[in-house]
C-alpha cells in the first residue's frame, strides 16, 4: 500500500509537471461532449487533438505520450480505428486511457472491448455500472459477481458495489482503475484512495466522466498510471467543489467548473481530501 504522503507529493509534482511542459493527449471521443474534453485538457495545462480515422489514431500516439479512447457515440469508422490506435499505444509502450461508455448497448461497442483486452489499458475510468460491465466481460469476475444487463450511458450502481470489479481491472492491466460517482475510487489493484468533493451538478451536465478521461491522459503523458489518476480525479473533485460554491445550476456551473479547473494550483490538488486503504 503507497503512504497518503507519497501520494499527496506524486500528485502535486504532476501537476507541476503538466503545467510546465503543456502536453498533447489525443483523443477519439464521442460526439456529445467532444468539446467539453478539449476545453478541460487545456484547462488543466494540457493541450488537445481529437481524430477519427484509424492512421490518425496512430499518428496521435506516435505524437504524444498518451491517447484518450472513448466509446460513446461509435462510427463504423471506429471498428478500426479503435483497435488501430489501442495497438499502437500498447506497441509502443505509451500510456492510453479507456472510457467504456455505455458498455452493453449494442453489439459493435461489445466487440471492440473484447477486442481490447489484450492492449491493457494504462487507466479505465467509467462510472460504476461501466467498470462492472468491463470486468465482466473481461471474465475478471467470480461467477457470482458477473452481471449481464442492458445499460446506458448513466450509472445504475453505488461505487461500493464496483470496488472488487475495479480492483480486478487493476491487478489485470497493471495500470489503476477510477471508478465515478459521489465519492471517486482510484485503484492500481494493491492500495484504494477515495477522492472527496465535486458536486451533484457534475451529474447534471453530460460529459464530467468524458472530460475527466481525457484530463486522466493528459496527466498520464506525466506520471505512473495511479498518480496520473489521483492527479486527475482530485483535480476534477477539487474545482467542482469550488464551482458548486459559486454556480447554482447546469449551464453556469460548467463554465464555472472549467475556469476552476484552470486555477487549481498543484498543492491545492494534492490538498483535496482523499482516504487511503488496503485494496
Ligand atoms: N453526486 C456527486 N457528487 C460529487 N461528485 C460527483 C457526483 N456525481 C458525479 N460526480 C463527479 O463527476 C465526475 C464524473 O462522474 P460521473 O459518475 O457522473 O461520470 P459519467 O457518468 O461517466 O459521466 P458522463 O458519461 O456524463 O461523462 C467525477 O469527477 C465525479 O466525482
Ligand atoms: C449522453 C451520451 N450518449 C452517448 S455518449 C454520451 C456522453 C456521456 O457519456
Ligand atoms: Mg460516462
Amino acid at each position: 500500500m503507497i503512504e497518503k504522503n507519497q501520494i499527496k507529493a506524486a500528485v502535486a509534482a504532476a501537476a507541476h509537471k503538466v503545467r510546465e511542459t503543456n502536453p498533447m493527449a489525443g483523443s477519439i471521443t464521442n460526439t456529445v461532449t467532444i468539446d467539453f474534453v478539449a476545453n478541460a485538457q487545456l484547462a488543466v495545462g494540457g493541450s488537445a487533438a481529437m481524430v477519427y480515422l484509424p492512421d490518425e489514431g496512430e499518428a496521435l500516439v506516435a505524437a504524444g505520450n498518451a491517447v484518450y479512447l472513448n466509446m460513446g457515440t461509435l462510427f463504423p469508422i471506429y471498428e478500426q480505428t479503435i483497435p488501430a490506435t489501442a495497438k499502437a499505444a500498447h506497441d509502443a509502450g505509451k500510456a492510453w486511457v479507456l472510457d467504456p461508455v455505455g458498455l452493453g448497448i449494442g453489439s459493435l461497442r461489445t466487440k471492440l472491448l473484447e477486442e481490447l483486452k489484450p492492449y491493457k489499458p494504462t487507466i479505465v475510468r467509467g462510472n460504476a455500472s461501466e467498470i462492472i460491465a468491463l470486468a465482466s466481460l473481461w471474465d475478471l469476475l467470480g461467477a457470482e459477481d458477473a452481471l449481464d444487463r442492458p445499460r446506458g450511458v448513466d450509472t445504475t450502481d453505488g461505487v461500493d458495489a464496483a470496488r472488487e470489479a475495479a480492483v480486478a481491472l487493476a491487478r489485470y492491466t497493471g495500470g489503476a482503475v477510477v471508478v465515478s460517482g459521489e465519492v471517486d475510487l482510484v485503484t492500481d489493484g494493491t492500495t484504494v484512495v477515495r477522492s472527496h468533493g465535486g458536486s451533484e451538478l457534475m451529474s447534471k451536465i453530460t460529459g464530467c466522466g468524458c472530460s475527466q478521461g481525457g484530463v486522466l491522459a493528459v496527466y498520464a503523458t506525466c506520471a505512473d498510471a495511479f498518480t496520473a489518476a489521483v492527479a486527475g480525479t482530485s483535480h476534477y473533485n477539487l474545482a467542482g467543489t469550488r464551482a458548486a460554491a459559486v454556480a447554482t445550476a447546469p449551464a453556469s456551473f460548467k463554465v464555472t467548473f472549467i475556469d476552476e479547473l484552470y486555477r487549481a494550483t498543484g498543492e491545492e490538488i494534492a490538498a483535496n481530501p482523499m482516504s487511503v486503504e488496503e485494496a
